[in-house]
């Protein structure tokens, strides 16, 4: 991130050598198996699925579409030390007909902005490009409806960490075994993130879906999102060293009028790397249902789990 900093404060003709002037120079030959990118390694949980990539032995391709759109190609920076190349997003077509002639199994990882990805998961599926949507918020419904129609390949999940999508699968279970369990008790859901975190937690509102059919009636906008540190260190519990670089504490509390009875469900993460590590088994998912040019077509990670897809 200091890489990049200091690359988009250069001046233009500073720059590292543009992503064009690589491609009329770069030799091309085809490399077999997955490769990935990740789009957009700039960001928390696109740097550390990068990371993870590279961990797992897998080819990381050395291209990543940003949002910044001030140059054709605006900076590179080090993941794990591969030098990676940041694609703005005027380039990014052309980048890409480069990047598929040398991936050609690629698999793309999108780790972005609410703001931004279903606009990303329109170029994806316009490029038939098999893709791992990381990124939570935007229009939820669009974006499995963009991708039904196009019938490209994908996986959409609000939380890729393994034990955390087990969890999620075992609330969905209990509200399918046991619809209106909870009839007549109230629901109170408290999410902290750190606080460049603009929506409201993805996970917590799958939980709470599956909440909805136990019985308790309560909407994604009533979920409490917690983004002041102070508050996160004092009431939430969280690590001062996870404040700012990354967590997750999330509570659901679920009690009977008269408060006698008072069930507690929590899950609390620090750091990125469970999701990098799901993210990276989505992939290798993905690119298995690709090959084996399974006829269902959109995934979310309970469907990985459930395919024993999981390391
Ligand atoms: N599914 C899961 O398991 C998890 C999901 N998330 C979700 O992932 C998302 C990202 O989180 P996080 O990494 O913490 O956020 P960050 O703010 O750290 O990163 C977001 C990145 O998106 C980049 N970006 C913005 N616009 C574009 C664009 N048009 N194309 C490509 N890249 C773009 C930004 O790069 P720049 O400004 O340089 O352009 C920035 O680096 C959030 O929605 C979060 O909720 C997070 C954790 C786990
Ligand atoms: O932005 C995050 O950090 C996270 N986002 C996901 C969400 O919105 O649920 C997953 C996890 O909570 C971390």
């Amino acid at each position: 991130m200091v890489v990049q900093a200091a690359l988009r404060a250069a001046p233009a003709a500073a720059r590292p050598v543009t992503y064009v002037r690589q491609r009329r120079t770069m030799v091309v030959s085809a490399l077999a198996g997955p490769a990935i990118m990740v789009n957009s390694c700039t960001g928390k949980m696109g740097h550390s699925t990068a990371e993870a990539v590279v961990r797992a032995g897998i080819t990381l391709v050395p291209y990543s579409f940003t949002g910044q759109s001030e140059a054709v190609a605006v900076g590179k920076m080090g993941v794990s030390g591969i030098p990676v190349e940041l694609v703005g997003p005027e380039e990014r077509q052309a980048a890409l007909d480069h990047i598929r002639s040398k991936y050609p199994e690629l698999i793309v990882v999108d780790y972005t902005l609410p703001a931004v990805l279903n606009e990303n998961a329109t170029f994806y599926c316009e490029n038939k490009l098999p893709f791992v949507m990381g990124t939570t918020g935007g229009d939820r419904d669009k974006l499995l409806a963009d991708v039904a129609a196009s019938g490209n390949y994908a996986v959409i999940a609000p939380n890729m960490g393994k034990q955390i999508v087990a969890f999620q699968t075992m609330m969905e279970m209990m509200a399918e075994r046991f619809p209106g369990c909870f009839s007549g008790y109230t629901l109170q859901v408290a999410e902290s993130h750190q606080r460049t975190k603009v929506d409201t937690s993805g996970t917590a509102k799958a939980v709470v879906a599956s909440l909805n059919k136990m019985g308790l009636p309560y909407g994604e906008d009533q979920i409490e999102k917690v983004r002041d540190p102070a508050e996160q260190a004092s009431r939430m519990r969280v690590p001062e060293s996870a404040i700012d670089s990354g967590h997750a504490f999330h509570t659901y509390t679920v009690a009977s009028p008269d408060g006698s009875v008072v069930l507690e469900f929590k899950h609390n993460v620090c750091g990125r790397e469970v999701y990098a590590e799901g993210t990276v088994d989505a992939c290798l998912f993905l690119h298995r249902q690709v090959q084996a040019a399974a006829e269902k077509k959109l995934y979310n990670m309970i469907d990985v789990l459930t395919a024993g897809a999981m390391r």
